[in-house]
């Protein structure tokens, strides 16, 4: 029988740790297409990996069915795998989504020419509608007829992914340390092959802003207070208290926001912080700060996880002097090996911190958020 196939672009920690193993254990054949050789030598030689779930039981979840591609030396056999494939799915950094973009739009154009059957594309990617911004990006690289073609044959849905994967320190090069706990939410009105573990909704919205505005911007926060605190990894910097109580202060103030915005039950939603808080203290990974604080200048983003919520929370009365100190607390992220924090503080140190605040986190300097940062930036 053949195999159902899914191209997964970006072999790393939630390519293999979460979308991939998802896929394999669905019955699929996955095919990574990745820049990283080694990875993609790796897979194509072991042809299979394990999953650990960091919790006292460790339990193995072993995946088979993989193969990789490299997508710089052999470009046409990720043309080939597109055309057969059911699902095209994602998880490069939305920085990279515009990089792979022509190769998604070369498979496509192919993949009409020879064949009726629907293919499916998901970024599964820590922003709001991450799956849009591809699609934009690989839409605007097709000619009008496979456009045309196009609308009813490539359904690009957008989703939310969470699964915490830290930085891996194996002994084998593919097997990956995951949580347990996973949520895959994705967006559609249509009935579509069945993965297991993935949630269909048909609003994605209090699913992503749910999961960004309490994961992501808890996850964050943490990182950026523990780093300024000296501490190594999140677990060491949620076991100093007065650090947790600034974070939990900071997702319950996102927490008011997506309770008056969504309607959510308020008691439902403080359980569900408890259990996230409960999730970064997971004792059986060590997440460094540096990696879950990586990129800055993108989490300081007008619609990322530490602005947005600021602004929602601001358009509606509510508070958000915490998250103006966690935005304060993200500005102080000096990492010498992360590009992005290098050039956040090459630019406070060249334009100042109003100009920071305005040309990154679009924050004009009369807002009561940017002043609220700067009083917190000044102690
Ligand atoms: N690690 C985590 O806990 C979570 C990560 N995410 C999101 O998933 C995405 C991936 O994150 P991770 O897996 O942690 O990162 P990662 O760095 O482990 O994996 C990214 C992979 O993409 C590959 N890549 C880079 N450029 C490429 C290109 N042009 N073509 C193909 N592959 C390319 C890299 O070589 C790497 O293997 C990000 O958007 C992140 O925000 C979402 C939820 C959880
Ligand atoms: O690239 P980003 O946005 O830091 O995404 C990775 C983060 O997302 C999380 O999985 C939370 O969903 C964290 O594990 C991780 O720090």
């Amino acid at each position: 029988m053949i195999m159902k196939q899914a191209v997964h672009f970006g072999a790393g920690n939630i390519g293999r740790g979460f979308i991939g193993a998802l896929f394999s254990q669905s019955g699929y054949h996955v095919t990574f297409v990745d820049v990283a050789d080694q990875i993609i030598q790796e897979l194509n030689s072991k042809k299979s990996y394990d999953v650990y779930m960091a919790a006292e039981h460790q339990e193995v979840q072993h995946i088979t069915n993989v193969s990789g591609i490299n997508s710089k030396t052999d470009p046409e056999a990720v043309v080939e795998a597109i055309e057969k494939a059911t699902y095209v799915t994602t998880a490069v950094g939305v920085s990279i989504l515009p990089g792979i973009a022509p190769l998604i739009a070369k498979g496509i154009t192919s993949r009409l020419e020879k064949t009726d059957e629907k293919l499916y594309v998901i970024a599964c990617e820590n922003q709001i509608s991450a799956t849009d911004i591809l699609k934009e990006h690989v839409v605007k690289l097709l000619d009008p007829d496979t456009r045309t073609k196009m609308e009813n044959q490539v359904i690009f849905m957008n989703c939310a992914v969470d699964r915490i994967v830290p930085a891996q320190h194996n002994e084998k090069l593919l097997d990956v340390l995951v949580e347990p706990y996973f949520e895959w939410v994705v967006e559609t009105k249509d009935s579509i092959p069945e993965v297991t573990g993935m949630k269909i909704v048909s609003d994605i919205q209090p699913y992503i802003e749910r999961k960004l505005f309490t994961v992501n911007t808890g996850h964050a926060v943490t990182a950026y207070i523990g780093y300024a605190e000296g501490k190594e990894t999140i677990d060491q910097a949620l076991e100093d208290t007065e650090i947790y109580q600034k974070v939990k202060a900071t997702v319950e103030e996102t927490g008011n926001y997506l309770i008056k915005r969504y309607g959510l039950n308020p008691s439902e939603h403080q359980q569900y912080i408890e259990k996230i808080l409960g999730r970064f203290q997971n004792k059986y990974f060590k997440d460094d700060v540096r990696r879950v604080g990586r990129s800055p200048i993108r989490k300081l983003g007008p619609e990322d996880r530490l602005v947005r919520p600021a602004r929602e929370a601001q358009k509606l009365g509510l508070p958000f002097t915490h998250l103006a100190q966690a935005i304060a607390y993200c500005l102080k992220f000096d990492v010498d090996t992360d590009p992005e924090a290098v050039e956040l503080q090459k630019q406070l140190k060249e334009k100042g911190l109003q100009a920071v605040l305005q040309d990154i986190c679009k924050l004009d300097h009369e807002n009561p958020i940017a002043e609220e940062v700067t009083r917190f930036y000044k102690k």
